[in-house]
């Protein structure tokens, strides 16, 4: 864990390509008891013993830091120090983790068997199983992975404990501890629950952070967050939170551990559980409440295929060799260390730039399916003749392997399988995701959804809606190969509107194209530059400009490459216009983020329903 670290940071995480096994082939051969009682004995963590519930809660309650706040807290609310100690002790209650190998066991059983059952493979790359062993017992682990479904957190501990890595405890949205039963089986599987919004509840924030920072500073357990803070409904990188990024590096910047390892982690699925309930989600359906009945209710999709998931355990990032000259670690030593303290702007520029480098990682380490490129296709074909007309299976076809050959160039991870002919690859494709496109007479149709669950009378929009909900699971799939493009994308953009070949006016309207999208497409902070020298070398890789010092222009044959691309971007720029045409019309100045969201919403549906197909704007991030 050296040289790999420093190589990763410059150079901004590429790796090469790594064979995955599918574990769930043996487990297919062996029964579902004896692996929940296989013998379980993880190497521990070479610096600190094993901590348990109540010890780590004791460490939190007693810290010089708890007690320090809980003395201004009682203050500034006019309360006994003990009364404010007694809603930290409710507040840690509420929260605290209480991870027992047995409930793993039982969970290991469950899942086993339901793993086996939704999917047919379950690919990890051991060379990173293997880094993260190592890691493990050399430092504090945090296990950073993308947000797409319920089943992220569920394979990650299953892994753990097939490969005898310890088990790690898990950051969760409070509404989980709320499920009967489940809730208390899950804490006692390692989540700890926070709250969701917390707002300026500063003994809250007090509680939280120490805890958190003691799991860290302790290091018996990795510590497993997702810094997206949700499920992307989108399948898009989210922007990174960065509340708990910060709480989990501050043990470094204080000099209180060596080092930190943060582990990035990309689970691609062929077919996300959820996706018709994330459909629905971005039309305005609103989420089902958490609940164990809703869960058992759920239990329907038992019965479905989901094709194949791909779990990449990325390289280990030394967080001490990135923050080499980041951060002066220094001023931290001039205040006591249990004093609570605003971050400086250097840290808070530090923890952003992680986080985001984080989520880049797992962009990178995701693996494309072919389903993903199909539907950049589709996208690109007018709604009607999808839906009418049908789209011609052989152009399909044919297009999809051209765009695969312009992923691979752009350096995207593919999950085509090998020695399998590529009508075949496709037709399964297809197959398994009958719900969304149909093939009937060698044409593709757009499928028209049905609402997950119908509480209300049937209205007259549904038809319209029913078409959009499908078309937003296209977008959703599409969604999750865009990082390969996004670059490139721009760069294409920039050159079509400013008309320009001068390398500056381009660099400038791509860094400008970058800033409007930020919230759209995950951009490390600082690094335009290095994006759009890439987004050159991609399109000069692929024949589609030729690029000098002073001069970037089109290339002879160069136009399919580069209008696909313009092609790609254009549903965001006009979903966009869209927005700031609201904003511009807007009555009211001051909009929450909520009541922004739903305006934007409400337009967007009287526009569908006016016949404009302008669906990508339920599809945006921001
Ligand atoms: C074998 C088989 C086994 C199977 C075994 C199964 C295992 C089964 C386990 C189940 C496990 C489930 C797992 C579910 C998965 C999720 O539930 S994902 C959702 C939960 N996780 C997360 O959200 C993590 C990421 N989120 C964050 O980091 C967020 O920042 C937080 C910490 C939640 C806070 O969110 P927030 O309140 O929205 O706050 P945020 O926007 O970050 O900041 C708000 C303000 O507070 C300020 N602030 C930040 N930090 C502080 C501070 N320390 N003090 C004071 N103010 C602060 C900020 O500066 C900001 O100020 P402004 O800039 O607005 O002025
Ligand atoms: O993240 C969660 C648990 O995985 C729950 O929150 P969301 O439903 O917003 O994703």
């Amino acid at each position: 864990m050296t040289n790999t670290h420093k190589d990763f940071s410059q150079v901004g995480l590429k790796d090469e390509e790594e064979d995955f096994i599918d574990i769930l082939e043996d487990r297919r051969h062996s029964s579902d008891l004896s692996f929940a009682f296989r013998t379980f004995s993880p190497q521990p963590y070479k610096v600190a013993p094993p901590c348990s519930t109540a010890e780590l809660n004791r460490v939190v309650l007693e810290s010089q830091f708890l007690r320090y706040v809980t003395k201004e807290v009682a203050v500034e609310m006019d309360l006994s120090v003990e009364e404010v100690q007694e809603e930290a002790r409710g507040i840690l209650g509420e929260m605290s983790q209480n991870l027992q190998l047995g409930f793993i066991r039982l969970m290991a059983y469950t899942f086993n068997k339901v793993f086996k059952r939704l999917y047919s493979s379950i690919f990890v790359n051991m060379e990173g199983l293997n880094r993260l062993h190592q890691a493990t017992q050399e430092n504090p682990v945090i296990l950073m992975p993308n947000h797409r479904s319920y089943i992220d957190f569920l394979v990650i501990s299953y892994i753990m404990f097939l490969y005898d890595i310890p088990i790690p405890v898990i950051a969760a949205g409070i509404p989980l501890a709320g499920m009967k039963i489940v809730g208390e089986i899950l804490r006692r599987s390692g989540a700890f629950f926070i709250r969701r919004a917390i707002g300026s509840d500063k003994l809250y924030w007090a509680v939280l952070s120490e805890y958190v920072r003691t799991i860290v500073r302790k290091g018996f357990a990795p510590l497993e967050f997702f810094v997206e803070g949700f499920r992307s409904r989108t399948l898009k990188s989210v922007s990174p939170k960065l509340g708990m990024m910060h709480m989990v590096l501050e043990p470094f910047f204080k000099g209180e551990v060596f080092d930190i390892t943060l582990l990035p982690i990309s689970i691609s699925y062929d077919r996300v559980l959820e996706e018709s309930l994330l459909a629905h989600e971005l039309l305005g359906v609103p989420k089902p409440k958490e609940s164990t009945m809703g869960l058992l209710k759920a239990s329907r999709v038992l019965s479905e295929n989901y094709g194949c998931m791909h779990v990449n355990f990325g390289r280990p990032l030394s967080v001490r060799q990135l923050c080499e000259g980041r951060i002066n670690r220094c001023q931290y030593n001039l205040i006591p260390r249990d004093l609570p303290e605003k971050p400086t702007a250097e840290a808070q520029a530090c923890v952003s730039w992680l986080a985001h480098l984080v989520v880049r990682n797992q962009e990178q380490g995701s693996q494309i399916s072919p389903w993903s490129l199909m539907c950049g296709l589709l996208l690109q074909v007018p709604t009607r003749v999808l839906t009418e007309e049908g789209f011609p299976w052989h152009q399909l076809t044919e297009k999809t392997l051209w765009l695969r050959k312009l992923a691979l160039d752009f350096g995207g991870r593919l999950n085509w399988p090998d020695g399998v002919p590529d009508s075949d690859v496709m037709s399964s494709t297809a197959t398994l995701h009958r719900g969304i496109v149909q093939c009937k007479a060698g044409r593709v149709f757009l499928v028209q959804q049905d609402e997950p669950a119908r509480t209300h009378p049937v209205r007259p929009e549904e038809g319209v809606m029913k078409t959009a909900a499908a078309a937003l699971m296209l977008v959703s799939y599409r969604n999750q190969c865009l990082h390969v493009f996004v670059r490139p994308a721009l760069l294409a953009t920039a050159m079509h509107i400013t008309k320009s070949t001068q390398r500056d006016e381009l660099l400038a309207f791509f860094s400008f194209l970058q800033d409007v999208f930020s919230y759209e497409f995950i951009f490390i902070p600082g690094e335009s530059l290095q994006d759009f020298e890439e987004a050159c070398r991609l399109l000069k890789k692929c024949g589609a400009i030729h690029a000098n010092q002073q001069e970037v222009a089109a290339a002879q044959g160069g136009m399919e490459v580069l209008s696909f691309l313009q092609e790609l971007l254009k549903p965001f720029i006009h979903s966009y216009q869209l927005v700031f045409r609201y904003l511009c019309e807007a009555e009211s100045d001051i909009l929450t983020e909520k009541e922004f969201g739903l305006a934007v919403r409400g337009l967007a549906t009287k526009l569908l329903l006016t016949g404009k197909k302008c669906f990508h704007a339920f599809s945006l991030n921001s």
